[in-house]
């Protein structure tokens, strides 16, 4: 094939796709990428971040992104990758985790208390490193009780029984945007020597920068490696942070971590490498740095507050057609009670909305992500009701 017939027939498999600016997509946690980005991607097509000797500048670029990312969520002295995305950095955290464990007694079993809430990127890391999850029960917020959580370690210490390794703890879930109360959390493992990870794949571009008026009294919004216990963070920014995909990011409280991933690499130009991915592309590191130097705490402020506006327009007129939220919505996801959410989501899949539904509660799931507009609200919450009267 010549180029252009190369070209246009990649165009037939690209109308296959659905588009964000469409506004169907409604069950995503990803969105249009800055139109910067394209510019970016172009310029750092070639790079690899596998062999990060090679290209210096893009190297030098991950450092100062990881540093920029770590300012606002208070890490003067982070250490950390933007990788593939949220599942590569929750199996990094436990990979820390496991290892530590490891080099402390060889024949245990890791053990890690995390949220049934906890996205199931936790689980192909639990098949990965066999290791043993607990999960405590949840509050009528969706949040780990945090007493079933005492009272497991204070057994646990009192039988000289296998200790906790971990803690995970989602500053804004998957399915609800709940988020754990990360202070207590960190109070029970800086007590109990525990490496508390935070999973905030999502919310770690929303809530450093939410105006308090979104802010509800049932949750705690201090989330960050201002709390001592915190050792670790996912933060995406193909979610929120608008950066095209691939771009999650992994974060620690500092450089001495990095000996727990550590793996040698002869043939490279650094002898180590710490990444679980070897072979990475660097477009998701400078487009991430780019949107952050466009966007900065201002941008993303308006971001996050366009996006709350919306999702409260959302609520209210749901409401009015007779839909009950599961909860008030935390960062912009709303779930709304559904009998048969599985049924329900087909129907509208039929007629060409995609939301998505929750696992943890009977309900449909909606991201008002920045593509997401009020028509495109009014004209789902129509559909929504059509369905539900036949
Ligand atoms: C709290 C948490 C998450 O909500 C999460 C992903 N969430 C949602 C991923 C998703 C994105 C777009 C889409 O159309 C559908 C789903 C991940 C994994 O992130 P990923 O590997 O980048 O998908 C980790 N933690």
């Amino acid at each position: 094939m010549d180029e252009r017939a190369v070209l246009e027939e990649l165009k037939k498999y690209r109308k296959m796709d659905l588009k964000y600016e469409d506004g169907a997509i409604l069950g995503s946690m990803c969105t249009k990428p800055h139109p910067i980005t394209k510019k970016i991607s172009d310029m750092f097509f070639e790079t690899n971040l596998g062999d990060p000797g090679l290209f210096r500048g893009t190297k030098k670029l991950e450092d100062e992104v990881i540093n920029n990312i770590g300012k606002f969520l208070n890490n003067p002295n982070p250490f950390g990758y933007i990788i593939s995305g949220g599942t590569e950095a929750n199996i990094t955290a436990m990979r820390a985790i496991n290892n530590i464990a490891k080099a402390k007694r060889k024949n245990h079993k890791t053990t890690v208390i995390m949220p049934e809430t906890a996205h199931f990127s936790f689980e192909k890391a639990r098949e990965m490193m066999d290791l043993n999850l607990i999960t405590p029960p949840l509050t009528k917020y969706y949040t780990m009780d945090l007493k079933y959580i005492n009272d497991f370690i204070e057994d646990r210490n009192n039988k000289n029984d296998i200790s906790v390794d971990g803690i995970v703890g989602i500053a804004g879930c998957t399915e609800l945007g709940a988020i754990d109360n990360i202070k207590e959390l960190s109070k029970i493992a800086e007590q109990n020597n525990i490496f508390l990870h935070v999973d905030a794949a999502f919310g770690g571009f929303v809530i450093p920068f939410l105006d308090d008026k979104y802010k509800l009294d049932n949750y705690c919004y201090e989330f960050d490696f201002s709390l001592n216990g915190v050792k670790s963070m996912t933060v995406d920014p193909h979610k929120m942070g608008l950066a095209p995909i691939p771009a999650g990011g992994i974060l620690f409280r500092d450089k001495s971590f990095k000996k727990y991933l550590d793996v040698e690499a002869p043939y490279l130009t650094d002898i180590h490498q710490a990444t679980i991915i070897g072979t990475r592309s660097g477009v998701g590191v400078a487009s991430t740095w780019g949107v952050m130097k466009l966007f900065g705490e201002e941008g993303y402020k308006n971001l996050a507050s366009e996006c709350m506006d919306k999702t409260h327009y959302l609520v209210k007129e749901a409401k009015k057609l007779g839909f009950k939220p599961v909860i008030d919505p935390v960062l912009n996801i709303v779930a709304l009670e559904d009998d048969n959410p599985e049924e329900t989501s087909l129907k509208l899949r039929k007629m060409g909305w995609f939301i998505s539904i929750c696992k943890c509660v009977k309900a449909l799931r909606i991201i008002v992500m920045p593509h997401v507009e009020k028509e495109h609200i009014d004209k789902f919450l129509g559909a929504l009701t059509e369905v539900k009267k036949n």
